[in-house]
């Protein structure tokens, strides 16, 4: 048993996994084989799910029949849908109001108390619900918070055209459709993050898939993680109503020991694939719009960080802008990394389960030792 102490299990080796491959030396992302370039530009996010649980792009008619199945679960048991209605009365916090959701619709899965916790079968059935039902649910509590009336889902919309149609009310133009696809394809999975990492610890004791994905949940929440897409764009919409230039902006915030967020990572040393395929949607949008504002905010800070501290922007820093100029509300960024990322949590718990061992680690006892009792009334 070794003793040397690896402090956020920081290139710890844990787990064999065929999902994804990540070269943080050359900046590079693979799913199954396949480079995240050629995912992002050509295929769909039902076609990445059914990669990731798979193993194999699908064909055709493999892709037709998974992706009305999805679709055809996307509607909300009514139940579930009083309880969204408590939460955005409640004005819950997005994130948590999904983690408790997503909890929630175990109770409404018929499959949810099988006696087989990793049943391969059983567990895509319930993939299929979780990842259909979950845009459906976040789309009716933004809606709710607001005041509006819920959008059922559409079963003739793609997985992310839905998504647009129900949070918006009306079906989106092909570019918001297809831009929406990439980044859910481009946030579909990342190797052993730590929010995946959380979903594998839940499975490896034999809990339940509702309990791997609401455990992934709470773990990309933060602000070192998931969390970070709504901070960048809460950061870019600071420095436009600041009297300071991007690049000064960031120079006081560094000085003053803050961290900017959607910069650096446990993996990358250098610029994440995914940013460079999203920073390039941004300034699209931002060409399209006429208003290069937030691209070039975002261009002035990547420049600058990186020749000052050597950082390089993650997947969250450009995801902000490409969002915001799709007219999505900032706190519902996360949510929506969640709404990708739960194809990659499913996966990796379908992993887990077909070789299980228990993870659990050691900590090295650091605290007092032989301590003297003094009963209760004495201390
Ligand atoms: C989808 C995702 O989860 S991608 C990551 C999203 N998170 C963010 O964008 C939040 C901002 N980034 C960070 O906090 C970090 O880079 C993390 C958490 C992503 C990675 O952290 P770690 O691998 O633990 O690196 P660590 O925190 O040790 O940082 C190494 C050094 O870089 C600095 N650094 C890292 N990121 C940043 C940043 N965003 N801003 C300023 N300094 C930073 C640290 O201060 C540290 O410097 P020091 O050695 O002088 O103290
Ligand atoms: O891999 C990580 O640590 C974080 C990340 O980029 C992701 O989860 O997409």
């Amino acid at each position: 048993m070794s003793d040397d102490l690896k402090r956020g299990l920081e290139g710890v080796l844990v787990a064999e996994s065929e999902l994804s491959y990540i070269d943080g030396d050359a900046g590079q992302l693979v799913y199954r084989g396949h480079t995240i370039e050629d995912l992002a530009r050509n295929a769909s996010y039902e076609e990445v799910v059914y990669l990731l649980w798979h193993g194999e792009l699908p064909t055709r008619e493999q892709l037709d029949e998974f992706s009305t199945a999805m679709a055809e679960e996307r509607e909300l048991d009514d139940a579930v849908l009083d309880e969204i209605r408590a939460l955005a009365a409640a004005d819950e916090v997005p994130m948590a109001a999904l983690r408790t959701i997503v909890s929630s619709l175990s109770a409404y899965d018929d499959d949810a108390d099988h006696e087989d916790v990793t049943d391969l079968k059983t567990n895509i059935k319930k993939g299929c619900r979780i990842t259909a039902k979950i845009p459906t649910a976040l789309a009716a509590f933004n809606r709710l918070r607001n005041g509006e009336d819920v959008v059922h889902p559409r079963t003739d919309l793609s997985h992310a055209a839905n998504f647009l149609y129900m949070l918006n009310g009306e079906e989106p133009d092909d570019v918001l459709a297809e831009t929406f696809d990439m980044a859910l394809v481009l946030h579909a999975d990342h190797g052993l993050n730590a929010s995946t990492f959380s979903a594998m610890v839940t499975a490896s004791t034999l809990s339940d898939l509702h309990s791997a994905v609401t455990s992934a949940i709470g773990t990309l929440a933060g602000s070192l993680h998931g969390g970070a897409n709504a901070n960048v764009m809460r950061m870019l919409k600071e420095i436009d109503e600041s009297d300071k230039d991007p690049t000064q902006w960031v120079e006081d915030a560094l000085e003053s020991g803050r961290r900017v967020p959607g910069f650096g990572h446990r993996v990358y040393n250098v610029k994440d694939p995914r940013a460079k395929i999203l920073g390039e949607k941004s300034e699209a949008l931002g060409e399209a719009a006429g208003d290069m504002k937030w691209y070039d905010y975002s261009v002035a800070i990547e420049d600058y960080i990186g020749e000052e501290k050597g950082l390089a922007p993650n997947v969250d820093f450009y995801s902000a802008s490409t969002y915001y100029q799709m007219g999505i509300p900032v706190d519902i960024y996360t949510p929506i990394f969640a709404m990708s990322r739960v194809g990659g949590w499913i996966a990796h718990v379908i992993e887990q389960f077909e070789d299980n061992r228990l993870i659990r680690p050691r900590a090295r006892y650091v605290g007092r030792e032989d301590q003297t009792f003094t009963p209760i009334d004495e201390r």
